[in-house]
Formats: C-alpha cells, structure tokens, sequence
C-alpha cells in the first residue's frame, strides 16, 4: 500500500517512521510520502489561505494550491488512489472503514488547518475518484494531521505481516461489536488486587464465558450504542440472562 500525505506541517508526521511503522515501511510493506503543501505555492509569502466569502471567523484554505498539488501527488503513482480529509465534519471512522481502507491500494490524505479547505477541492476530485471526509471524534483538532496519525496506525496494524502476531488483529475490540474486556497478567496479586479466579482455572469454557459476560458489561455500562447496534442474533441466551 501506498500512502501520501499532503500538508503544511511534514514534521508532524515523523511518528509514522517510528517503530511498529517504520519496520512496515522499512520491510516495504507501506511505502509512506509525505509533501509539504507550500512546494506548490508561487508567492512570496507561500500563502495557503484566504479570508472566508460569507464573513465569518478564521481562514479557509485556497483551491488552486490544493489543486496543483493533489494533480502532482497523483499522478505520481498509477495506482488507483482513494482521497482521504479529516474533517470534524466527517462521517465517523470507524474499525470497518479501517478494514476497508486496509484493502486499499493508495490512500491520499489532504490535511486541514484553519477552518478547512475550499469545498471545491472535494468536490472537483469526488468527480473522478472516492473521497472521503472523516471524523476521528467529535472534538476540533488545528490540523488534520494528528487524525492521520490516527487513521494511518488503524489501517496499517491490519495489513499483513504489519502486526507480530496477526491473530490479535483479528480478535482486537470491535471484531464482534463488543469492547474488549478486562486484560491481567503476573503477579497473580499486585497491591492486594488479586487476579479473577476463573482466568487461572485452566476451564478454557468458563475463562470464554468470563470474558464474554466482562464484554458484555462494560459494553452496555460505557457504549450502550454499540449494544443498539449488534445484529439480532449476536446475542445468546447466556448473553441475555446477564
Ligand atoms: C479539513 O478541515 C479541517 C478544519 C479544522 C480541523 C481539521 C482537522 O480535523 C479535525 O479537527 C478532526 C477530525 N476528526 N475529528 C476532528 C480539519
């Protein structure tokens, strides 16, 4: 998979040469570039945004320099390209469009600052590829870099050979609607809290059991809109007697 990443601040991403994906992109499994926005501008001043038409607070970011550089960035790679931009506006990002994304053979993500980028900009290039406007949460960030940060590490764990043990990826929160329970490991007692019995039971059913009631509990007492939304057949009888 290929990603670029166009932005105003480049130092911002240095995080996706770290670690877990720096070793991705390092083995060539994710081939990451990133380009600084203001390369395409041609004023002295290397201007990026303009005052709003309408009135109102802040800057938006001017189309013809997104433009010229989204071209470039383009068509630099044959490969069919899906155009990614943070936004608080977004449709909510989810574990599925991380899925989805991971399936993907380039993501091209444009970063926001001020208050966005001149709406033509998604429109012109929604005419001739998939772009997606996307929410990490409902907060405002300055950029959209940091939401890359996030997309890119959701969608990147789940390429293979990108995670040590490919299992986890599969069974992480999510994979069944549910949150992930509560996770132990040694000393069996740490300051007088004791780990559940049933985890040190060996009893493979009960310990599943355990962990499939813990899920359950927390996902209806933090995310009862997770619970809301699980097929009708995802919950057993066990399940609902709890
Ligand atoms: C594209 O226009 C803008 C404008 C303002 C901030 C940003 C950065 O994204 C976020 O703040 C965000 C993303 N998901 N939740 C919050 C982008």
């Amino acid at each position: 998979m290929r990603i670029d990443v166009v932005t105003i601040f480049p130092g911002y991403l240095a995080p996706l040469r770290e670690a877990l994906l720096g070793r991705a992109v390092g083995t060539g499994l994710l081939d990451i570039a990133v380009h600084d926005l203001r390369d395409w501008t041609h004023d002295v001043h290397q201007a990026v945004d303009d005052a709003p038409y309408g009135g109102g607070p802040g800057m938006v970011m001017r189309p013809h320099v997104w433009g010229e550089a989204l071209d470039d960035v383009l068509a630099a790679d044959p490969r069919p390209a899906r155009l990614v931009v943070p936004t608080p506006a977004g449709r909510p990002f989810t574990q599925a469009a991380a899925h989805a994304y991971a399936a993907q053979e380039r993501l091209v993500f444009a970063c926001g600052r001020y208050e966005g980028i001149d709406q033509r900009v998604v429109d012109h290039y929604a005419a001739s590829m998939p772009v997606d406007e996307i929410s990490i949460g409902d907060y405002v960030l300055v950029g959209g870099e940091v939401a890359v940060l996030v997309v890119v590490e959701a969608v990147a764990r789940l390429l293979p050979g990108v995670l040590g043990n490919p299992r986890s990826a599969a069974e992480d929160s999510f994979s069944d609607g549910l949150l992930e329970g509560p996770a132990y490991t040694r000393p069996e007692v740490w300051r007088g809290h004791a780990v559940p019995e049933v985890l040190r039971s060996g009893n493979h059913g009960a310990i599943a059991r355990w962990r499939r009631d813990r899920a359950l509990e927390r996902t209806a007492e933090r995310r009862p809109d997770l619970i809301a939304a699980l097929p009708p057949d995802a919950l057993d009888e066990a399940d609902r007697a709890l």
